[in-house]
């Protein structure tokens, strides 16, 4: 590739340990400035939010992830106080689980975290659990597993793992709303299953979720061990950096106040309004230029590392919540949004890296690069060279390829993979975000398109109920689901009964009988007991 272009293109900030490469992306020359206009009105609405400005319309919320950060930063002192006090008291009750003050019953130590939470509530502490646990070898003090969906079978397979230590593990439930029905779920297994055990869970229960909550309910009524706040000023998918996070990360035994301070000092960066010295509004640019300000090209994301495998996963929301929206903030429908994916190199080029080559080219790569191998020493695997000169070699060498097919990449490098590091990450991603999101004019921080899907799912499970009680009161009598649905008065959800009639035959608590006829749409249900 070209030296002068890179020389002209690279931003490195030897303090923040941290580069971005944009010279793969072939931009004309002139499209920076003629970006200019956009992106200082995108500041402008930037600073505003930072301000304490209603920048989530339509929930009519502030957002205030950056405040986390820097507390002085918040725009009321209640709101500073709300930060500060919260962060010592995770900080308190961490210490006193980890000296042995706080134990469950009967003095038993702490050794386990279960976090209950999903989407928002679970991305966040997965990718730090993964890219920060055990990271100067050792061992973390207290081990981290999580429920983040509503599928029997991952549950039982966490609990499995727990076994016996069941009595030594701290549960999470971390719930914004406090109304998320995946995690009431979880939450309501995994008291069972301390009940199960003999053990008294609500002695073993924290709660992070936003006041008045249903859980917060919950929580207060059981006497839950502890509550810690969520506030409605931060998103699910920017709350790595309050409770949400800090929490589980704490236990853990990694340092939050190094990951706080990774952000707030690539929030300093990124608030700079001389684009070539911001790497978020480099990073924002260069997905309007790829994705011709429309989504038109999907993100991938590669670090090449395993410790950052559930980037991608976690930038999977944080992108596709934020910009993923059918109206701009005008009301026109523009259906925007970026799609991400990736896992990690160079795994994926074993992979699916061959079609990123050869195949439809309808994406960007951003490759993340980590300087440092490993603590230790390195084993040499052949005269001079190791494996972690293979794993460079590898990006370096699919970078160039996928650029010679006119494949377009940007390249971030950190120094090491570290608390510090991954705040300054998070923090660049929010920024990058935001920016772009102004860019596009849309509303980042709202998700209405979520809603759809839970209220069906609602209809689901009442048309469950009804199916249950419709066979039960028949007594053993058989239907088809067409004859089924039309006694139910619902023959537009004949394909719906049929769904919910499988399911119900496959399992013990759906009471349902199935006899397998041909063609397959006459077999036969029945109840049983
Ligand atoms: O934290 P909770 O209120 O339980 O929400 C968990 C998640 O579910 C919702 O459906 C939203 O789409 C996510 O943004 C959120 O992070």
């Amino acid at each position: 590739m070209n030296w002068e272009r890179f020389k002209s293109l690279y931003y490195t900030n030897p303090k923040l340990g941290l580069s971005l490469d944009i010279s793969r992306m072939p931009f004309p020359d002139d499209f920076l400035t003629t970006m200019q206009p956009k992106l200082q009105q995108a500041f402008a609405d930037m600073a505003a939010l930072e301000g304490g400005a209603i920048a989530n319309p339509d929930e009519n919320r502030m957002v205030g992830h950056y405040w986390l950060r820097n507390a002085d930063l918040a725009p009321t002192p209640e709101l500073k106080q709300a930060i500060t006090s919260t962060l010592d008291a995770i900080k308190d009750f961490t210490a006193k689980v980890h000296k042995g003050e706080l134990t469950a019953p009967g003095g038993v130590k702490f050794k386990e975290v279960l976090v209950i939470g999903i989407g928002g509530s679970a991305l966040g502490p997965q990718l730090v659990n993964h890219a920060l646990g055990r990271l100067k070898g050792g061992r973390d003090k207290l081990r981290v597993s999580f429920f983040d969906n509503t599928d029997p079978d991952g549950m039982d397979y966490v609990l499995k793992e727990l076994g016996s230590r069941l009595k030594q593990t701290l549960v999470i439930v971390i719930s914004k709303s406090g109304g998320t029905v995946e995690t009431r779920n979880g939450m309501l297994e995994a008291a069972a299953a301390f009940k199960a055990a003999g053990l008294d869970y609500p002695k073993h229960f924290v709660a992070v979720t936003g006041a008045g909550s249903k859980l917060e309910q919950v929580a207060i009524s059981e006497g839950w061990l502890a509550r810690f706040p969520m506030w409605d000023w931060v998103g699910g998918r920017t709350s790595e950096l309050c409770a949400v996070g800090l929490l589980p990360a704490a236990l853990q035994g990694i340092k939050i106040d190094q990951m706080l301070a990774g952000a707030a000092a690539m929030d300093e960066v990124t608030r700079k309004k001389s684009l070539r010295d911001n790497p978020a509004a480099l990073l924002a640019l260069m997905w309007y230029w790829a994705t011709d300000g429309k989504g038109t090209k999907d993100m991938v994301v590669l670090p090449y590392k395993d410790r950052l495998l559930l980037f991608s996963r976690y930038l999977q929301q944080l992108v596709m919540e934020s910009l993923g929206k059918e109206l701009d903030l005008q009301g026109n429908v523009v259906n925007q949004g970026i799609a991400v994916y990736g896992n990690k190199g160079s795994t994926d080029q074993h992979a699916y890296v061959q079609q990123l080559r050869e195949g439809v080219n309808n994406f960007f790569v951003t490759f993340i690069e980590v300087l440092k191998d490993r603590n230790d020493a390195s084993l040499e695997v052949e005269p001079g060279i190791t494996t972690g000169d293979y794993l460079q070699g590898f990006f370096l060498g699919t970078r160039d390829a996928l650029s010679e097919k006119n494949r377009h990449s940007i390249t971030i490098t950190v120094n090491e993979v570290s608390p510090r590091s991954l705040g300054q990450l998070i923090g660049l991603y929010e920024r990058a975000v935001g920016l772009y999101a102004s860019l596009v004019g849309i509303n980042a921080y709202h998700q209405p398109g979520v809603e759809a899907g839970k209220k069906a799912a609602t209809g689901v499970i009442a048309l469950r109920l009804k199916i249950a009680d419709a066979l039960k009161a028949a007594g053993g009598r058989e239907f088809t689901a067409e004859t089924l649905a039309a006694l139910l008065n619902q023959p537009e959800k004949t394909e719906l009964v049929f769904k919910l009639l499988e399911h119900l035959a496959a399992n013990p608590a759906g009471h349902v009988k199935k006899t397998v006829q041909k063609p397959w749409h006459e077999s036969t249900y029945a109840w049983q007991e």
